[in-house]
């Protein structure tokens, strides 16, 4: 429980986020994406609400939900609640158990084996446990899962379930509904952002790939915010949900087997290096700002001086953490003989390792995969220069379940950047 108590001010309203950008901006991208998100609630969807993203596409939500949902809520929140209902602080424990303690999962009142009587009717007249409904999962010829939920209103998001060697199985939960960030190679970019993900839509999709699948892959050991979204835009109902997962009588994963995933975000980013204990991978993919500022746009703002300095900083102060770097490797972009120097130069005093990941394409992308001889000379590279470096291979691609390729087709609304004027030979692509 030890993060909780940093973080118990409870706002008492649903919130929807701001417009984040407009594409018929003349601002080519993004730039408002970096106001802070505002918070979710676990508490019900009361109002009508309704929010603006881009080209005149409106959505809405309506509810006539009364009751109020318990997932998502942190335990001192429950603790508040159970209490605001004449129950004593030891109920709240036995029904946080049974809502994430591992083997229970209680999904609705009657699953709540071994509460009193009166509770479990307050309960069942009071709280709701549904948080989205299943919509689909296919089955990709390595064994990933990409597992479809369908949310309250009406939109829809991705979870990987990843079997890998040795006993681990890694979950890939998404933080929001598309992505601002509108990075160049990756499918969910171009949707543009919808929404951001309440604190209990993220946690659900743990809960319910453990439910589900843990039968079939066994038990899910490592949690990744790479799904659909950029975490730290979410950063508040990322940490919350991050801080259930790993809550000794929550989720139960090890912090060290959540990680946080993020393009860039350096304000967010050093504020979830003091209050999360979950560890952090940090998506590079250039050595340049020249090339980090077309691919990655997040650059503009933040330049790779600061980020990488940020990082050499924080870290200095944390205990035996590592941060993880992850390179898509772009062929012609980012994977010369000089990126390798540069990137062995760049990452020189920040605790690290590197993942060099192979890019997985999708519609309408312009570039091209490295070939594998580039990749592994890349590496052998890297590895010269004294960097702890691994080759990731892209899983679940046959069903677009690979990173980046997460997303609805034909909801595209983020604009494709002017290529560089050097790339564009390699990319044969005149504009
Ligand atoms: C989809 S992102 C989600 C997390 C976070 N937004 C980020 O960028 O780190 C997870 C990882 O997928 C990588 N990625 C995006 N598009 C990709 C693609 N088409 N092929 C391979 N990796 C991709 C990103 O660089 C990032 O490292
Ligand atoms: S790579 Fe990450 S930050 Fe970039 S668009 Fe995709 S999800 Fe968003």
């Amino acid at each position: 429980m030890r993060n909780w108590m940093r973080r118990i001010a409870i706002p008492n309203s649903t919130l929807l986020p701001k417009p984040l950008f407009s594409f018929n901006s003349t601002t080519p991208f993004l730039i408002s994406f970096l106001t802070p998100p505002r918070l979710f609630l676990s508490t019900p969807l009361s109002s009508q609400c309704s929010s603006h993203f881009g080209d005149g596409d409106t959505f809405a939500i309506s509810s006539n939900h009364s009751k109020v949902l318990l997932k998502g809520m942190s335990y001192p929140e429950l603790q508040k609640w159970v209490q605001s209902h004449g129950y004593r602080p030891g109920q709240a424990m036995m029904l946080w158990k049974r809502i994430y303690g591992n083997s229970i999962w209680a999904q609705h009142t009657d699953d709540l084996e071994g509460l009193n009587k009166d509770f479990k009717k307050m309960l069942s007249e009071n709280a709701e446990f549904k948080v989205f409904s299943l919509k689909e999962i296919r089955t990709a010829a390595d064994g990933t899962r990409k597992i479809l939920f369908a949310l309250d209103d009406g939109m829809v998001i991705e979870t990987v379930v990843i079997p890998c060697d040795r006993g681990r199985t890694t979950l890939c939960v998404s933080s929001q509904v598309g992505c601002a960030m509108n990075c160049q190679f990756c499918f969910t970019g171009r949707m543009g952002l919808r929404r951001h993900l309440t604190a209990a839509e993220i946690v659900e999709q743990a809960v319910f790939a453990r439910r589900l699948l843990t039968n079939e892959v066994g038990s899910i050991t490592n949690v990744v915010f790479m799904g659909m979204g950029e975490p730290l835009h979410n950063i508040d109902n990322v940490i919350k949900a991050a801080d259930i997962m790993v809550d000794e009588q929550g989720l139960q994963f090890s912090p060290r087997k959540v990680t946080v995933s993020t393009s860039g975000l350096v304000p967010q980013l050093r504020r979830f290096l003091h209050e999360s204990n979950c560890s952090l991978a940090v998506s590079l993919n250039a050595t340049t700002d020249e090339v980090r500022n077309w691919i990655m746009p997040i650059n503009r703002k933040y330049k790779l001086d600061l980020l990488l300095q940020t990082l050499r900083e924080e870290l200095r102060s944390k205990h035996n953490y590592i941060v993880l770097f992850e390179y898509v490797m772009l062929e012609g972009v980012n994977d010369s003989d000089e990126d390798a120097k540069r990137l062995i130069e760049i990452v020189k005093g920040i605790p690290c390792k590197i993942n060099l990941i192979s890019f997985n394409p999708h519609s309408g992308s312009l570039f091209k995969p490295t070939k594998d001889e580039r990749m592994i000379e890349f590496r052998n590279m890297l590895a010269g220069g004294g960097c702890k470096v691994f080759l990731r291979l892209s899983r679940g691609d046959d069903q677009m379940a690979a990173c980046g390729q997460l997303g609805k087709p034909g909801t595209i609304q983020a604009p494709l950047l002017r290529v560089p004027e050097q790339f564009r030979m390699a990319l044969g692509t005149k504009t």
